[in-house]
């Protein structure tokens, strides 16, 4: 059986948080070098840090919050697909990819090099047309490799709010560059923080075998 390949960003204190956002901190509140009977750690952090998914109310009002989302669109077969030879990448451009049938959960590996330790000045862009064309394969999870899929600098968030209306829930920064183009198995749980507007998960993928390969690579 093939191995689980870790997908997601480490939580460091060296980790890259959104301008102007709560940077990642952990630190022991009790420890054992001070004569305590256990380590025990803190962390002080934005929920959209590293490798994390935005529940509907991150954006929305009225949007739902992490613990009210469903399990199913975290859990299950994915299509890792390559857009990185454009940095506009819309329904034209994701039709041009090999879509074999019944792909819940897409995700896209861009030309954003992926560094955990720094904030990109500029992303590739994501056209909000992706959002009915990927709906229309019945796509219910979007991953990408970088840390929105709007720019930094948006203020209507048209792409975020597009998915969401197609029924599309979001999972930003996880780390593709190393993964080849294929079919695997996904799971990216978020905590269950009650009321709360995303998670940090851990994302893990697994090649599924005897598969044929999208794009024929
Ligand atoms: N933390 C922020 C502070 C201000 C404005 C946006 C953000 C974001 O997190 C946006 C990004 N699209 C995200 O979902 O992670
Ligand atoms: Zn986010
Ligand atoms: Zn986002």
């Amino acid at each position: 059986m093939a191995q689980w390949i870790d997908i997601s960003q480490p939580l460091s204190t060296q980790i890259a948080h959104w301008p102007g956002d709560t940077p990642f901190q952990y630190q022991l509140t009790a420890s054992i070098e001070e004569k305590n009977s256990v380590n025990i750690g803190n962390i002080q952090t934005s929920l959209h840090i590293g490798t994390h998914i935005d529940a509907p109310y991150h954006f929305s009002k009225n949007g739902k919050t992490v613990d009210q989302l469903p399990l199913e669109p975290y859990i299950g077969k994915a299509v890792v697909l390559n857009v990185s030879r454009t940095d506009i990448i819309n329904a034209a451009v994701l039709s041009q990819m090999n879509w074999s049938s019944d792909i819940k959960r897409v995700l896209l590996h861009t030309s954003l090099p992926n560094n955990p330790t720094r904030f990109p000045e500029t992303l590739p862009y994501l056209d909000p047309d992706i959002a009915p064309f990927l709906q229309a394969k019945g796509v219910v999870l979007l991953g990408v490799d970088m840390p929105s899929v709007d720019a930094p600098d948006s203020k209507d968030l048209a792409t975020h709010h597009a998915l969401n209306k197609h029924g599309i829930l979001i999972l930003e920064n996880l780390l593709l560059d190393t993964v080849p183009i294929g079919e695997y198995e996904l799971i990216a749980l978020p905590l269950a923080i009650q009321g709360a507007d995303g998670s940090p998960v851990r994302a893990v993928i697994r090649p599924i075998e005897k598969e044929e390969k999208l794009h024929g690579k």
